[in-house]
């Protein structure tokens, strides 16, 4: 009893020791957003847009630094990171050199290349001017670009452009440290402290309050700052060097309201991040004064924030106490120093032995903080705290999803150059905007949203039900509207990362290029993205269909830059599929790779609204699932969410529409598994595969996983005909849905007292749904799970109406209300699937009438639908459910079920 209370004791203490004041969340934030920033400008280079790129590099090394050097300074005690935290770090470090090559490499470019004709700025693009920087959503993290993402696996690794290379010959095969830069050829980097983002509560606070140190000097005293700032800060833009005099002192007029006394003393004290710092050999030293120096370039630049750095560079240096003043000349003024890293592992070709090479290196690359050399106890042992790593990188795994909203871009006909880029080479495209018909992205967020493919971040932004304040850039035009943003509707601690793969992530190292390690390899492609230029033609077909497409909202990739954009998302789905299977424990990694190549889903989201009817089925889903996965804290204890929802019912009803409805509304991750998905002819496989399942399903919560055809899984086990293996499946199957409920119901301790800190929830937060047309086939047991079980009857008088009218509400009819009651009353006891099969046969008519002049009859010349169409349809589309069935459907709905008309 006394040994147990210890135990439980100990358990509660562990948790409380693990839970808080992690930066997981925050650098995998932030390394998703410079992995996804990096992704668009690199388009935008390839589209010659160099301006436009050279304000992204700007802002975007900016905001890295400044936000790196924010986490740092919030969670000081880097003993305590976790490995994946370490490695994210570093990750994070290198992208960040990558992109200050990028500015340094852009800015000559453009300063060559002053004016292009043949490719409108942003300026002529934009009348407003905004720059990609503007923004007014948050930047684009490719776990937390997923509201309802449901996920599909592209598992082809030729298209991923294995042997595509990021590299620049021109470079040094390892170029992690960044040569600096004359301080007469620097550029006035104005920088932009402005984090897009705030990490936190404390964090805005320290920011205002860095801000407001550092421009103290200038500040007017208004006395005027409220919580104005926190929910919308004040950013400078950065979109045109000439102007950086105004943004300059509009930066400062903006930064001079911040309360003194809200804010705390903003401190950054390198030395915060070391201790026992004495302990340590000769070695050490040496390397932790590198480092040091390094952090004291952050300092430096924190210091040198909204002022030229060219200028100020000097004075931060001289004021610096930590380092000798001799090893900081040697720091770029351009570049700033963060700590450099070692060259890129060795190669290996399979995913095992990568994953051990990655994990050596990150720990290697860390420099200091590497246990085999740093002697500190506590480094040591979180080197080695592998499982408790996992365990937290569990729920800030990301996913992806991957409907695009890709940016247009016509091939130039004049270009025909084919070489293969890379992310470091000067852009060479021959992809030119020749007619932007689409519009530029308004933000650098959105835009890489959109080349990472999700469709939803437009709408989200009028759309979202989780709102949250975030700094937008300023544009110079409009500098007295300071807008808020919404935070999309993504869950906030989803981060888009492989930490694993972003400590190596941006090596240019040649070598590097030819390993397969498959982590490091998949996110050079996925920010440098080789690109394929052989042919440069436009096929007119294709421009064409490329417009209306775009004009139509519906664009699909067609170019090169598109094409290349699917790779990246492909790439980028495939590391953090690789990252999820390496990170599971006790689950088969072939199972694993298994369940994402044939089962996880992304795109063809479906929204409460796309369905008809059925209020009933769509009321109860949100009750069971979609509020409680958005309100987790809500449904704790007796108020649990149910773990199974069965929707039943006659074929074509909706059921699967109402599943995706839930995925999307509950921006959970959706898996799709069919009987198939699960089977295999080896022994014990299938049970690997549900292990794997509900491993990544939870992994990846909140997550539903659906199951179609449920009677074909979980039949009645009492069949004689019943196969062994069926059986395994379904046991297995029962036993991992089991482990999703607790033990115990409404034994939930947080519940009462409105703690919101329960960080296991999103374990539990998985929801198997299922659908079926024989409910009475179902295993009892299987049935008794599905707590819910919602039948979804044929639609009913007014669901018809609904639908027809959706069904024809973007086509050109002639259809009256009358016409529309008769239709409702004709089509009595059609499914929903039967009136979209009439509606899409009737919109035939007219291009029936025309016959072979189709295809040369102009589009706006082609017959409007009318009711004669219907009529003719109706011939021969007819009712797909027969009144005998629908009879045991009621039956069992009245016994076992409840309505859901
Ligand atoms: N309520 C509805 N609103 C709009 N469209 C519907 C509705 N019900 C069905 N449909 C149409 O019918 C098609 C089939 O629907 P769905 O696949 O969801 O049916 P189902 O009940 O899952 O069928 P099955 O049981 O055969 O799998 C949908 O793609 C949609 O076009």
């Amino acid at each position: 009893m006394e040994s147990q209370r210890g135990h439980h004791i100990l358990t509660r203490l562990t948790k409380i020791r693990k839970r808080p004041q992690q930066p997981l969340t925050d650098f995998t934030e932030l390394y998703s957003r410079i992995a996804n920033e990096t992704i668009y400008f690199l388009n935008l280079e390839e589209k010659k847009r160099y301006k436009d790129a050279l304000q992204g590099w700007k802002a975007l090394t900016t905001d890295v630094l400044f936000k790196l050097t924010l986490i740092e300074h919030n969670y000081p005690s880097i003993q305590t990171y976790t490995k994946d935290e370490l490695s994210l770090q570093n990750g994070i470090r290198e992208l960040y050199h990558k992109s200050v090559m990028h500015l340094e490499r852009v800015q000559k470019l453009v300063r060559e290349e002053p004016v292009r004709k043949d490719v409108p700025s942003s300026k002529t693009q934009n009348t407003h001017r905004s720059s990609s920087f503007t923004r007014t959503t948050e930047p684009p993290s490719a776990f937390h670009m997923v509201p309802g993402r449901m996920m599909k696996t592209l598992r082809d690794r030729s298209a991923y452009g294995y042997k595509k290379a990021y590299s620049n010959p021109s470079l040094p095969a390892h170029n992690n440290n960044i040569s600096p830069k004359p301080v007469e050829e620097t550029e006035s980097v104005r920088v932009n402290f402005v984090p897009s983002k705030p990490l936190s509560n404390t964090a805005t606070k320290q920011y205002k309050k860095a801000v407001e140190h550092h421009d103290r000097p200038l500040k007017k005293e208004t006395g005027v700052y409220s919580e104005k700032y926190a929910s919308e800060p004040i950013l400078i833009d950065l979109t045109n060097d000439e102007d950086d005099e105004d943004d300059y002192e509009a930066g400062i007029e903006e930064h001079s309201v911040f309360d003194e006394e809200e804010s705390e003393e903003f401190e950054f004290d390198v030395s915060d991040y070391y201790d026992n710092y004495s302990e340590i050999d000769e070695e050490e030293q040496r390397q932790r004064i590198e480092t040091l120096r390094s952090l004291d370039g952050i300092q430096q630049r924190m210091s040198d924030l909204s002022v030229t750095s060219s200028l100020s560079s000097n004075k931060s240096t001289e004021s610096s106490g930590h380092v000798p003043e001799s090893s900081l000349r040697s720091l770029p003024n351009t570049a700033p120093a963060l700590p450099l890293l070692p060259p890129p592992p060795p190669s290996s070709t399979n995913r095992a032995s990568s994953t051990g090479t990655i994990k050596e290196y990150n720990l290697e690359s860390y420099g200091t903080m590497n246990p085999s050399k740093t002697k500190h106890p506590q480094i040591s042992k979180l080197m080695k705290t592998s499982n408790a790593t996992s365990l937290k990188s569990t729920k800030s795994t990301p996913t992806l999803i991957a409907k695009s909203t890709p940016t247009c871009v016509a091939k130039s006909k004049n270009n025909s150059t084919s070489t293969a880029k890379s992310a470091t080479s000067s852009p060479t495209s021959s992809l030119t905007a020749s007619k932007p018909t689409l519009q530029k992205p308004r933000t650098a967020a959105m835009a890489a949203k959109k080349v990472l493919g999700n469709r939803k971040v437009v709408n989200n932004l009028t759309n979202n039900t989780v709102k949250k304040t975030r700094p937008v850039l300023k544009s110079k035009t409009t500098k007295s509207s300071v807008s808020s943003l919404k935070k999309t509707s993504i869950h906030p601690s989803r981060p888009a990362i492989n930490p694993k793969a972003s400590s190596q992530s941006t090596s240019s190292n040649k070598k590097l290029m030819k390993t397969s390690n498959a982590s490091v390899n998949k996110v050079n492609r996925q920010v440098s993205a080789p690109k394929k230029t052989e042919s440069s033609k436009v096929d007119p077909a294709k421009a064409d269909s490329t417009k209306s497409e775009l004009t139509t909202g519906n664009a699909t990739p067609l170019t090169e830059g598109n094409e290349d954009s699917e790779v990246d998302k492909k790439a980028l789905r495939e590391i953090l599929e690789d990252e999820i299977i390496d990170s599971l424990q006790g689950v088969d990694k072939q199972a694993a790779e298994q369940i994402f190549a044939e089962i996880v889903v992304h795109g063809d989201e479906v929204h409460w609204d796309d369905i008809a009817g059925l209020e009933s089925a769509k009321y109860s889903l949100k009750e069971a699932v979609v509020y409680p996965f958005l309100r987790p804290d809500l449904f704790r204890g007796l108020r649990e969410p149910v773990r199974g929802m069965l929707l039943f019912g006659p074929p074509g009803t909706g059921k699967t529409m109402l599943a995706r409805a839930v995925a999307t509304e509950s921006r959970s991750t959706f898996f799709s598994i069919s009987a198939s998905s699960l089977t295999s002819k080896y022994l014990g496989e299938s049970e690997k595969l549900v292990r794997a399942l509900f491993a990544i399903a939870k992994k990846l919560s909140p997550s539903i996983v659906f199951v179609d055809e449920i009677d074909s899984i979980m039949g009645s086990r009492n069949n004689e005909n019943e196969n062994e293996s069926s059986r395994r499946i379904k046991n297995e199957f029962l036993v991992q849905w089991s482990s999703l409920s607790s033990a115990a119901a409404g034994s939930n301790k947080n519940e009462g007292t409105g703690s919101n800190n329960n960080n296991d929830e999103d374990d539990t937060r998985v929801l198997v749904l299922a659908a079926t047309n024989l409910p009475w086939s179902i295993d009892e047991a299987a049935r008794r799970r599905f707590v819910r079980r919602q039948y979804i009857p044929l639609p009913e008088d007014q669901t018809r109406y609904v639908q027809l009218k959706k069904l024809l509400s973007y086509q050109k009819h002639t259809l009256t209300d009358l016409d529309f009651d008769e239709l409702v009353k004709i089509t009595e006891g059609f499914s929903g699937s039967d009136i979209t099969s009439l509606a899409k046969d009737a919109a035939m008519g007219p291009l029936r009438d025309l016959g072979d002049k189709l295809l040369e009859t102009d589009r706006d010349m082609i017959r409007p639908i009318g009711l004669v169409d219907f009529k003719s349809s109706l011939q021969y589309i007819k009712p797909s459910v027969s009144q005998d069935g629908l009879v045991k459907y009621e039956e069992w709905a009245s016994q076992f079920g409840s309505s859901g008309s």
